[in-house]
Order: structure tokens, then C-alpha cells, then sequence
């Protein structure tokens, strides 16, 4: 078993004492979603979460704020508990790979969507304000902000992002101190501590191992594929080695439980394409037995673009500090927020990034080999559609205004030095050469073309997708109080669906 402190539920890291054996449910995907699912199911069911990567537990490059940003800068290829990838456009990128996910490795910036997404995703608002809360109560924070962050703030309002709105969790437009997943003494708390909220003697949590496919059945008379288990491997063995675990079936099957992946919007549609589930020709070109053509998976890949400014002439070794103060601009078109980043184990740069809150261009995913532990081929197609790029130029002109403040300048002891890009053609070839990831990408398993409104696998039983891949259009805000909250509110719903039964 692995260490896990005072944790109450199980925790191993063998995957041969999992083989064979029949859960309830099995969550594909320790993330941020995942662990809130997780948690919430376990209340009466026997749930199994497996993560390919490993625990956060005294991880200092997890939960010590001082150590912000060090994870993004050690990746190996199986191992490290962020995965960096390169998207098929030439922008980097990183994705969690640690029980806790994305949570244990991002900003920890935590803002709530508006009510018009909630309403537009036709999700019932009083349980998505409960869901809301129930996390708020156990991993989010009021920041104290730090020298850099003040100024942040300073300098966002001299550019004009007004009102002031003081700390609030709600994502509104103006100048705001967020909730942070950083307490109080500059711990991080991740997504997995939510599974201390579940029911502890029917939770298992499988870590260092990854699924490769899901197990499908043939139901009754109907030609209809039921998923039945999942196929895993031990993360740093051998892809040959390959181990089982499977749902309990009950008589009755209408009380079956289902397979549900929580793997994030590179690992979703990777493992419906490795089980044989997506567009048909992507399969064949692997020799991946059909199980279901669906066109759509894979599909939709947004990756919000992003330009940033370095306010620091030169790098310096200044404590890393992650973002605090959030300014929301345009009318919510874009978002922008300061941090310090280190560059290496002893170098800092103080940054200024900016996002387009909303993009229209998109992109796709496709397999590129079938190994479940490398990154699937991705592109985001970064400001292809003319909006993004003339919203980009808006985020040029925002971002010079808050370089030129007299907060900055007084922060630095000097005026900003950097060359500024000023006219619009200087600045859409800044935003063309310049433009990078703010780490919010999301799509390829949509509600409404992979998933249902449940966000159960369209034509297939006994799966569903619940994270960040599920998203046709980004919450506008940061993702993470979203997913954390879509993994209560889901696990609530199947809770309810089940007292019907
Ligand atoms: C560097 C960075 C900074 C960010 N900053 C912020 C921020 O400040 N605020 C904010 O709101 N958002 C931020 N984000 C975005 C946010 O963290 C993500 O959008 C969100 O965490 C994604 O949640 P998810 O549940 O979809 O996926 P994840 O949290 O990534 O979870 C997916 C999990 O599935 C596991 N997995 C994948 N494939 C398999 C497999 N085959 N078998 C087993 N397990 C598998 C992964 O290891 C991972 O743990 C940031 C993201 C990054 C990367």
C-alpha cells in the first residue's frame, strides 16, 4: 500500500491485487474531476479509481506553493507527474499525471463559472451552487496577497479593468482577488483530499497504473456494445502485461453500474479511440477493432490562446508566486493574470499573460500510436479564425497598458524596459509567433456529439465521460472550480438516477 498520511481509504500502487476483481463503478482518471466523482459515488457504491500516475503525499513539488511551477520543468516520458506535450501547431504544453491531476501541478486560481454557462450546459443550478460549496468547504482558500500579486492588482486597474470587486469566487467583470486551492501557510490542496469527503471502506484508489482500452459485451439481442470492465497496465511496465478489472453485475441489470472516464480531454478520447470508439479511419489505421464509429470523438479541441509579457528585464531568482488577482476584461473576452514562474531551478521571470476567454478556432485529436502512456497527435489551431487573432491584438494593447503602469514601475524600482508592440500589424505578428497555451484546453468527448446530456457514451451502454473533455466551449473563467464541481454534481445525479431504480 502506498503512503498516504492520516487517509482513511485504500491506496495501493499493485496492480495485481486489483486484477480480477468487480467494483460498482470504475473512474478512469484520479483528476480533478475523477476525485470529486469518486468521493460522491462512494457514498453507496464500491468505486474504483485508478490513476496512472502516482501519490501527491508529500510531494514538495505538489503541495508547497514555493515550489510552484517546478513540476512543469521536470517531465520525463512515464514517470514525472506532469506529461508535457507538444500540439501539432509548435505551442508546449503539460498535463497532470499524479492522483489529483491537473489540480496538483496548476495555478490553484479557483472561480466559479457564471450562471449563463450553468444554464446553457441545462444543469440544475441549486445543485450546481451546492456542488459549488461542498468544494469550496474543503480545498479552497482567501488569498493574502502577496508584494507581486498587489501590484498585479495595482496595475490591472490603472489599465482599466474596473470595478474594483475585492475577493470573490464569482467570475465577474473588473479587477478580483479568486480563491485559491493554496491555504493559508502556502499548502496546495489537490482534488484528491476530496476523497476524504467520500465514504473511505468503498473507495480503492490504483495508482501507477494506466488503462489501455475498455471491455466491451455484447448486450441480449441487440447488437448494442455494454461496457463491462477495463484492460490496464502497470504505468512504467511492460504494455504487453496486461490486467483486468471488471463492474459487478447484479440479476438485475438495470442496477449495473457504469465505466466512466475522467481522464481529461487528452486521455478521454484517447481511450474511447484505444477501445474502438471514434471516427472509423483513425482506427483502421491502427488496426483498432471497431466497436462503434463516432465521427465526433476526438473533435472540437480548444486550447484558449494566450500571450504574456515579461515584466523582469532579465531573470532572477525571486520566490515563485502563482496568480491571485484576476482581471476580467471586454466583456468577459479576456482574462488576465500576473505570476512568477521559474525558468530553471534557480531562475524566476514575472509574467504578465493574458487569454482569450472564448476562441472560435478548434482543432482535433487522433491517435498517433497505441500506447495509452504517450500523448496522443492534437491541434488547436490557434488563432486560425480571424475573431481570435483581432482579439489577440486587443490582448496586445491591454497587456501594454498594464507593462507601462506606475504600480509596475514602482514594483521594479524602474519603467518597464521590454520592447512593446504598439500598431496592429506589429501586434498580430507578435500574437501569430508568440501565441502559447494558459493551460485551459478542453474538448474531444462534447455533450451532445460523444456524450448525452448524462454524459453517457452515445451508443454504447454502462459509460460515460465527465471532465474537461466533455466541454464544447470553454466556462470562460479558469476550468479547475468547474471540473471539480461537474465531479460532485454528476456523482449527485447517478446517485439520484440509482434511487429511482
Ligand atoms: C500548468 C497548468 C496551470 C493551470 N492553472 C489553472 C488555474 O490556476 N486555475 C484553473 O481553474 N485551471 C487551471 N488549469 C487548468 C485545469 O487545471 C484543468 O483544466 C483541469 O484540472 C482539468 O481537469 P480534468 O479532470 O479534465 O483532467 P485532469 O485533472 O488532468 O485529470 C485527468 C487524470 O487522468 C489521468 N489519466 C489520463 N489518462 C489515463 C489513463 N489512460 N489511465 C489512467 N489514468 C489516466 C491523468 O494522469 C490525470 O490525473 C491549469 C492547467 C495546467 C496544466
Amino acid at each position: 500500500a502506498e503512503p498516504q498520511g492520516s487517509r482513511l481509504w485504500y491506496m495501493t500502487s499493485d496492480v495485481k491485487e486489483i486484477a480480477g476483481k468487480s467494483y460498482d463503478y470504475i473512474v478512469v482518471g484520479g483528476g480533478t474531476t475523477g476525485c470529486p466523482l469518486a468521493a460522491t459515488l462512494s457514498q453507496r457504491f464500491s468505486v474504483l479509481l485508478i490513476e496512472r500516475g502516482r501519490s501527491p503525499y508529500g510531494n514538495p513539488l505538489i503541495v508547497d506553493k514555493n515550489y510552484y511551477g517546478f513540476s512543469l520543468l521536470q517531465t520525463d516520458k512515464y514517470t514525472s507527474v506532469a506529461q508535457s506535450f507538444t500540439s501539432e501547431d509548435g505551442v508546449s504544453n503539460i498535463r497532470g499525471r499524479v492522483l489529483g491531476g491537473s489540480s496538483a501541478i496548476n495555478g490553484g486560481i479557483y472561480s466559479r463559472a457564471r450562471v449563463d454557462f450553468v444554464r446553457k450546459a441545462g444543469w440544475d443550478e441549486e445543485v450546481v451552487r451546492d456542488a459549488y460549496k461542498w468544494v469550496e468547504s474543503k480545498i479552497v482558500f482567501q488569498p493574502e496577497l502577496t508584494p507581486w500579486q498587489a501590484t498585479t492588482e495595482f496595475s490591472l486597474l490603472e489599465a482599466g479593468i474596473l470595478p474594483y470587486n475585492g475577493f470573490s469566487l464569482e467570475h465577474i467583470q473588473g479587477t478580483k482577488i479568486s480563491g485559491s486551492v493554496f491555504d493559508e501557510c502556502g499548502k496546495r490542496h489537490t482534488s484528491a483530499d476530496l476523497l476524504e469527503a467520500g465514504n473511505p471502506k468503498r473507495i480503492t484508489v490504483l495508482l501507477d497504473a494506466t488503462v489501455k482500452s475498455i471491455i466491451f459485451h455484447n448486450t441480449g439481442n441487440s447488437n448494442r456494445s455494454r461496457a463491462h470492465g477495463i484492460r490496464f497496465m502497470q504505468s512504467n511496465g511492460s504494455s504487453y502485461e496486461t490486467h483486468e478489472a471488471y463492474l459487478k453485475q447484479p440479476k438485475d441489470s438495470s442496477s449495473w453500474g457504469d465505466v466512466i472516464l475522467a481522464a481529461g480531454a487528452l486521455g478521454s478520447p484517447q481511450i474511447l479511440l484505444l477501445s474502438g470508439i471514434g471516427p472509423q479511419n483513425n482506427l483502421q489505421n491502427f488496426n483498432i477493432p471497431l466497436v462503434l464509429h463516432l465521427k465526433d470523438v476526438g473533435k472540437g479541441m480548444q486550447d484558449n490562446p494566450c500571450i504574456a509579457i515579461l515584466v523582469d528585464s532579465k531573470p532572477q531568482n525571486r520566490s515563485p508566486d502563482p496568480p491571485q488577482v484576476v482581471g476580467i476584461a471586454d466583456d468577459f473576452k479576456i482574462i488576465v493574470e500576473g505570476g512568477i514562474i521559474p525558468i530553471s531551478l534557480n531562475k524566476t521571470r514575472i509574467t504578465v499573460a493574458a487569454k482569450i476567454a472564448f476562441p472560435a478556432s478548434k482543432g482535433q485529436l487522433e491517435l498517433n500510436n497505441t500506447d495509452p502512456r504517450q500523448n496522443p497527435a492534437v491541434k488547436f489551431n490557434y488563432l486560425a479564425d480571424e475573431k481570435d487573432l483581432e482579439e489577440c491584438v486587443k490582448m496586445g494593447q491591454l497587456l501594454n497598458r498594464v507593462a507601462k503602469s506606475k504600480s509596475i514601475a514602482f514594483f521594479l524600482g524602474m519603467e518597464h524596459q521590454n520592447k512593446l508592440m504598439s500598431t496592429g500589424d506589429e501586434l498580430r505578428k507578435f500574437c501569430r509567433k508568440n501565441v502559447r497555451t494558459y493551460y485551459h484546453y478542453h474538448g474531444g468527448c462534447a455533450v451532445g456529439s460523444v456524450v448525452d446530456k448524462d454524459y453517457r457514451v452515445y451508443g454504447v451502454d454502462g459509460l460515460r465521460v465527465i471532465d474537461g473533455s466533455t466541454f464544447s466551449e470553454s466556462p470562460g473563467t479558469n476550468p479547475m472550480a468547474t471540473l471539480l464541481m461537474l465531479g460532485r454534481y454528476q456523482g449527485i445525479k447517478i446517485l439520484r438516477e440509482r434511487e429511482t431504480v
